[in-house]
């Protein structure tokens, strides 16, 4: 699967019970992103693979597709359209003879010198992160949005920006050259997630 124009708003899960993560899916798949990111570090794969399931049920309707984060074998069970892996994931070129040419790779890519080593069959970056964030501890170095238009400058993928992103920066990533946003808490920790999606997306759109 190649894309030319990727949906612009990308909602990652929040390992969280409370909203449930189904609940976050929901919520912005009503919003109207266009990829949810089904995250979460330490679920046993058959819990992952069978909630999967249902958020592929639930977003279908509107039109909202599935990522499965880092967990090629459950991406692969569960027929999910995409699979998102980053640096430490293993090798994308390999990855990508795993899945096959049906569904949608993405790789991060946190420094320009990622670049060079991204094979084809990768098909968007997600780059970051921007700012630091408390929704991953372990993240790299914040590269700030002259970070990500450099990045932006040297691929002709997409690029989603990510890390501590809210619809603040919207505008300024448009204009270094992003193809769109990929958050966590910008939804998941907002009032009413359905409408933090939908003003994302509609700031983005007017941006
Ligand atoms: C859209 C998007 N971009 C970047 C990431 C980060 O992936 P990774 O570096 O593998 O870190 P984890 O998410 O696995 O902690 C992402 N998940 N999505
Ligand atoms: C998964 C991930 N990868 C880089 S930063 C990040 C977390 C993004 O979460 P938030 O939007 O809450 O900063
Ligand atoms: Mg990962």
């Amino acid at each position: 699967m190649t894309l030319q124009n990727i949906p612009p708003l990308c909602f990652i899960t929040e390992a969280a019970d409370s909203p449930s993560m189904l609940a976050q899916c929901r919520a912005a798949a009503r919003g109207g992103a266009g990829w949810i990111q089904l995250r979460h570090k330490t679920l046993p794969d058959t819990e992952f693979a069978a909630l999967a399931r249902q958020i592929m049920a639930e977003i279908a309707p509107y039109d909202a597709k599935l990522l499965v984060n880092d967990r090629i074998d459950v991406a692969i069970e569960v027929g999910a359209p995409g699979l998102h892996i980053g640096q430490g994931d293993g090798d994308p070129a390999e990855i990508r003879r795993r899945i096959g040419s049906g569904m949608l790779l993405g790789l991060s890519v946190e420094e320009a010198e990622h670049i060079q080593a991204v094979p084809d069959g990768v098909d968007y970056l997600g780059v970051g992160p921007i700012y630091a964030t408390g929704s991953k501890p372990d993240h790299a170095a914040p590269i700030g949005v002259k970070g990500f238009a450099k990045i932006a400058s040297l691929t002709p993928l997409p690029c989603l920006a990510i890390g501590g992103v809210t619809e603040r920066d919207a505008a300024a990533i448009k204009r270094a050259g992003g193809a769109g946003l990929a958050v966590i808490s910008a939804i998941s920790r907002a009032p009413d997630m359905e409408v933090a999606t939908r003003t994302l997306l509609n700031t983005w759109r007017e941006a």
